[in-house]
């Protein structure tokens, strides 16, 4: 049996963004391309014997029982009915609020290790549709695998994309997804396409317009990144990346850029199942 081991836990991007729709409910419907970054948190798991929950360190300004990996463990601990617990050692260097979907990585990967450091035999199908009730984009990171995304990101079709180095700037303000959402100069009635990869890459993003208004510092960088190339907008914000020809070309950029970012490479396989696949073949 595993009893400790660490995972990454990847941003991802947007590679596009329509919205179709308003449910009843207030949720919008999506049409989104996703792609996993090589680059997020890492997370440290160790068993416990008994049946608590520990999370270190907390996060600044977010209250240790509303962090989504507590959530997502104490969710997987009731509907299991498991008697184990686990420590859970959080290395953070995803910017918040970011539409660069930390929170939702963190909850996935949380769900993902869980069930193997408690035996479980969920399946991720299972796994996604328990992290569905923490967020749109958890189950997205459980599936682990690059995606067309309908519904409100939650229905998959896998899809294969250039593994692009991007070049990520990381504005310095953090923006509340639900913000964006409720916002009524969002523009929420675009017409459905058919899945496209041709979209990745020149599809745009239905929140750039309000999300541009309201934060000056995105519209900043986005027209910094423009003079380069087609610059893009992540989610709701606040990151926007650029597609690069290679990972020198991207940190060049990064050199010369007057904003804070980070250089990474498109990932097919989200970084959390490569791990995993690794876990799982040293211990058989
Ligand atoms: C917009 C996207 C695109 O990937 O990313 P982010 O910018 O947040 O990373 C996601 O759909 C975000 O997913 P996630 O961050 O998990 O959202 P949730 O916690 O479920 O929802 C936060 C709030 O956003 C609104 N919301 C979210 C998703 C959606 N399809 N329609 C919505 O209207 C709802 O008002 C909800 O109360
Ligand atoms: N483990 C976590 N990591 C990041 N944010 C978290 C976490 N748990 C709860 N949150 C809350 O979720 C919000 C959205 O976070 P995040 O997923 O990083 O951004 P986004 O939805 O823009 O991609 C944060 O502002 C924070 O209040």
């Amino acid at each position: 049996m595993v009893t400790r081991f660490s995972l990454p836990s990847p941003a991802k991007l947007n590679l596009m963004l329509r919205i179709t729709g308003r449910r009843q409910d207030g949720y919008h419907n999506l049409q989104t391309i996703f792609q996993f970054l090589d680059y997020g948190d890492t997370l440290d798991f160790s068993w416990r014997d008994d049946s608590q929950i520990h999370l270190s360190p907390d996060l600044t300004d977010v209250p240790h029982e509303d962090n989504l990996i507590v959530k997502a463990a104490r969710m997987l601990q009731q509907d299991s009915g498991c008697r184990f617990g686990v420590d859970i050692q959080l290395h953070k260097i995803l910017p918040m609020g970011g539409g660069i979907g930390g929170g939702s990585s963190n909850a996935a990967t949380t769900l993902l290790a869980l069930n193997v450091l408690w035996d479980l035999t969920y399946s991720l199908t299972e796994l996604a549709a328990l992290g569905l009730r923490l967020g749109a984009d958890v189950p997205i990171f459980i599936q682990g695998v690059s995606a067309w995304a309908e519904g409100v990101g939650e229905v998959l079709s896998p899809l294969q994309l250039p593994e692009t180095a991007y070049l990520v700037i990381t504005p310095d303000c953090k923006i509340s997804t639900r913000e964006i959402f409720s916002h009524p100069a969002l523009t929420r009635d675009s017409v459905p396409i058919k899945l496209a990869a041709s979209e990745a890459q020149g599809g745009r993003n239905d929140c750039e317009s309000v999300v541009k208004a309201l934060y000056p510092a995105v519209d900043d960088a986005l027209c910094w990144l423009r003079q380069y190339g087609d610059g893009k907008l992540t989610g709701t914000g606040s990151c926007v990346f650029l597609a690069c020809d290679s990972i020198q070309h991207a940190q060049t950029l990064l050199h010369v850029c007057p904003f804070a970012g980070f250089v990474a490479t498109g990932q097919n396989i989200s970084p959390t199942h490569q791990a995993l696949a690794l876990i799982s073949k040293n211990s058989s």
